[in-house]
């Protein structure tokens, strides 16, 4: 994948609808936006620095994320559509094509039902992985419920799908491509394997996991990256598939968070699935965690 370039000049820092950056010669201006660099729903955003009280973030950032416990500055948020607790979390971006508009979910202890879409399904809007307050009552021990918010069914219903795709078509100036994509490209489900058109891609399946996983551990832990990722694919998974995600956190240990998951199929009867994940916590900072935990 093309590292994505944003306006800030900063390489690989993915776009999200929450700010608007300033205008750069040659580029569009349509009101493009990075992910809250403060916000843990991106724990992994190159631009994330932690908040110093008192010390204003430099400019252009300004955050919009009230959910953030590192936010100083934003105690409203008219913009975030990926804040699932933001009371008025209704994103502005009309100019933007296919900026969806996410709504509040609430937080159901259920499976998460996942789609996954064909490259040759009409473009729908983006629907992103629910995002999980560290603040939301979700028990470590507890399934991670995954919906999506922009399902045609219920947004609260568990059985709602979750569309992972690109949200921009390939030829629009807002193209994964582009070096002002306001997203970055998700899952490629491009039938990569000439011989297995029609099964989804096990990278496109790694990021479902990983994704999920980095949901929990983050409505867990707040702000978290990735150390390990194991996944055993033990069944090919169709395109379209509806899938349930079960993930479950199986231990703490200081900053480490070790976490599971089983992939099933619609119906619970094939398991395509199953991995383990390492997440570390990235706040309170690691010196103020140092001690007590032993060995990986
Ligand atoms: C839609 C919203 C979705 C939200 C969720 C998205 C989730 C997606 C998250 C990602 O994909 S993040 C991107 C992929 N991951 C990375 O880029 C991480 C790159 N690696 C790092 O930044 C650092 O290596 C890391 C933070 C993982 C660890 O560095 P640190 O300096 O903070 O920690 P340190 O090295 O002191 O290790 C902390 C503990 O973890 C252990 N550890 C670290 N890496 C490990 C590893 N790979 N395997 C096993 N243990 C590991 C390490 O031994 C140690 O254990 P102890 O405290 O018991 O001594």
């Amino acid at each position: 994948m093309s590292p994505v370039v944003s306006p800030l000049g900063v390489p690989n820092v993915p776009w999200c609808p929450s700010h608007i950056p300033p205008a750069v010669p040659n580029v569009p201006s349509e009101p493009i936006v990075p992910f809250c660099p403060q916000c843990p729903c991106v724990p992994c955003c190159p631009l994330a620095v932690r908040a110093v009280p008192n010390v204003p973030l430099p400019s252009p950032v300004s955050l919009c994320c009230p959910c953030c416990p590192h936010c100083p500055q934003c105690p409203q948020c008219p913009h975030c559509p990926r804040c699932p607790h933001c009371p008025c979390a209704v994103p502005a971006v009309p100019s933007v094509p296919n900026v969806p508009i996410v709504p509040d979910v609430p937080i159901v202890p259920s499976v998460p039902v996942l789609s996954l879409l064909s490259p040759l399904s009409p473009l729908s809007p983006l629907s992103p992985v629910s995002l999980l307050s560290p603040m939301s009552p979700v028990s470590p021990m507890s399934p991670l419920s995954l919906m999506s918010p922009m399902s045609p069914m219920s947004p609260v219903s568990p059985m709602s799908p979750l569309s992972l795709m690109s949200p921009v078509s390939p030829m629009s100036p807002l193209s994964p491509m582009s070096p002002v994509s306001p997203f970055v490209p998700i899952v490629p489900f491009v039938p990569i394997v000439p011989d297995v058109p029609r099964l989804a891609h096990g990278g496109a399946i790694a990021t479902l996991i990983d994704t999920s996983l980095g949901t929990l551990a983050l409505a867990v832990a707040g702000r978290v990256v990735t150390a390990n990722l194991s996944i055993d694919y033990l069944a090919p998974v169709p395109l379209r598939s509806v899938l349930l995600l079960e993930a479950f956190l199986q231990r703490r240990q200081g900053r480490k968070l070790f976490l599971g998951c089983d992939l099933w199929d619609a119906e619970g009867t094939t398991l395509h699935a199953k991995a383990t994940g390492l997440f570390i916590q990235q706040d309170p900072p690691k010196e103020a965690a140092r001690g007590g935990d032993s060995g990986r």
